[in-house]
């Protein structure tokens, strides 16, 4: 049993096999309820649950519901809408998180950005349903969907300046894509016990701010269709 030596909290458990009972899709926006809904096609196994913009709205509603819930969850998925790295997840495609990291979560210093990890203060870094992750990768691949796995980065901010994308990727190199409540989500998940992943279309590219040229319409349709396989996968 994997035990957060922080919180003494469990955070995984061995005899419940992920996804093989509810699970709870956690989106932030009714648009990308919407899509992922028509994805999932009225399977009675899925709840999706509108958690609002930012990690903190994801975390205290995820949490309720998890709570509050009649029945069980086996598996929490945070899905919607990401800023793509340039050269890992173009527009149009997905993400499937590899890792969750809050990645501005942490100190200022001269040196330098200094994570909650160096600090001493728990963990910036959420890991995910590792097996599910990659059978979930493996078949969008199958079903000719642009995919990539890599961590996905949790922002309170949105980045607008390349230089921004540029020190998240020195501080992240292998990061895909950024989002604003997968860590939010996750940590909700993982103080009940239960496995976690995030899926993400790509809707711009993160970077010099240019809101014109998000692709809203391909994104919420690239998560349709990742839902759609999500449904058959799990
Ligand atoms: O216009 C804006 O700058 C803006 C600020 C906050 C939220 C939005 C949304 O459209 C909300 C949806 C959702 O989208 C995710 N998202 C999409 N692209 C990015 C990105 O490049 N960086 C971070 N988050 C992104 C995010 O999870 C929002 O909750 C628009």
């Amino acid at each position: 049993m994997n035990v957060d030596k922080n919180t003494e909290n469990s955070w995984a458990s061995p005899d419940r096999e992920a996804g093989a009972g509810r699970i709870l899709v956690v989106v932030s926006v009714q648009p990308e309820k919407e899509a992922v809904l028509r994805g999932l096609g009225g399977d009675s196994r899925f709840d999706v649950l509108v958690g609002g913009v930012g990690s903190v709205a994801a975390a205290a509603r995820t949490a309720r519901r998890l709570a509050t819930a009649e029945s069980g969850y086996s598996l929490v998925i945070c899905a919607g809408i990401a800023g793509g790295f340039v050269g890992q997840a173009e527009v149009g495609s997905l993400v499937v998180a590899a890792e969750i990291i809050a990645a501005d979560l942490g100190a200022e210093t001269p040196d330098g950005f200094c994570s909650v990890d160096e600090l001493g203060f728990g963990s910036a870094r959420v890991q995910v349903e590792d097996k599910l992750a990659s059978r979930l990768t493996e078949a969008l691949r199958a079903a000719g969907l642009p995919v990539c796995h890599g961590p996905i980065l949790t922002l309170s901010t949105v980045t607008g300046t390349a230089a921004t994308a540029s020190e998240l990727k020195a501080r992240v190199p292998e990061a895909a894509a950024e989002a604003m409540e997968g860590y939010g989500v996750a940590i909700a998940a993982k103080d009940s016990g239960l496995p976690v992943l995030e899926i993400r279309s790509i809707s711009n590219a993160v970077g010099p701010r240019n809101k014109a040229a998000w692709r809203m319409k391909e994104a919420f349709e690239a998560l349709e269709a990742a839902c759609k396989v999500i449904r058959e996968v799990l």
